[in-house]
């Protein structure tokens, strides 16, 4: 099986990407999914989180209440990534599909050596005007969580220079086909 890492700073197009691979029949996992899990009550960092951000975890994790703990201190990320990162590597490491190619949608590829483990890299990619635009889009970004996730990530340019595959995600439809024409070439040069 290939395992192609997908990874973008954010606002880039990784979900998007993402979800055309899996109409195109490719099983993917998705970092940002499992956190989710991993916060909903029952989920492993549920626990954790409760001892370390006591006011952000009723029966799963707020996070709201995470975001205004990081806002207050940015240190609170370092400790948050400690919790929760290793928990992410063993939700990742049980995706074992049965299939000659699946995607990993990771946005810290590179910034936690989860890359090591890929055949190949997909980097989805945009001008930071538009990545900007589709962040502050979102309800309840500010400028400064803005900038403070993007200052933890890798510079795109140097994403860029690493990966093996690049993608722009301007258009839905023309990302669409570059996709599609990813999957052809991965399945049949393997
Ligand atoms: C900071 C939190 C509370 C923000 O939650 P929110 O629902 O607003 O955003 P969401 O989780 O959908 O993330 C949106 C994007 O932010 C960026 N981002 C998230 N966490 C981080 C991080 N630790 N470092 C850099 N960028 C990050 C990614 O591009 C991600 O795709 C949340 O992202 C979190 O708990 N992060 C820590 C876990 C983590 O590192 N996740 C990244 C994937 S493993
Ligand atoms: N190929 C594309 N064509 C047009 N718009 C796109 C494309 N890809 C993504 N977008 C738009 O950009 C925004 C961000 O996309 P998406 O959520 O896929 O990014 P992401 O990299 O997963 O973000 P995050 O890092 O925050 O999780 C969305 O509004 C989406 O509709």
């Amino acid at each position: 099986m290939i395992r192609l890492g997908l990874t973008g700073s954010i606002g880039m197009g990784k979900s998007t990407t993402a979800a055309m691979f899996a109409a195109a029949g490719v099983p993917v996992w998705d970092a940002d999914a499992a956190v989710h899990r991993l916060y909903a009550p029952g989920g492993a960092a549920v626990g954790p989180l409760r001892a370390a951000f006591p006011d952000a975890v009723t029966d799963g994790v707020d996070r709201a209440a995470l975001k205004a703990a990081i806002a207050a201190d940015p240190t609170a990320l370092t400790r948050l990534e400690g919790i929760v990162h290793p928990l992410v590597a063993a939700d990742r490491a049980a995706f074992r599909p049965k299939a000659d190619l699946a995607v990993f949608d990771v946005p810290l590829l590179y910034e936690t050596g989860a890359d090591a483990g890929m055949d190949a890299v997909l980097l989805v990619t945009a001008p930071p005007a538009l990545q900007r635009a589709r962040v502050l889009a979102r309800p309840g970004m500010t400028e400064a969580m803005f900038a403070t996730l993007l200052s933890r990530q890798l510079p795109d340019a140097d994403k860029r220079a690493r990966a093996d595959h690049i993608i722009e995600t301007l258009e839905r439809e023309a990302t669409r086909l570059q996709v599609e024409a990813l999957i052809r070439y991965l399945t049949s040069h393997a």
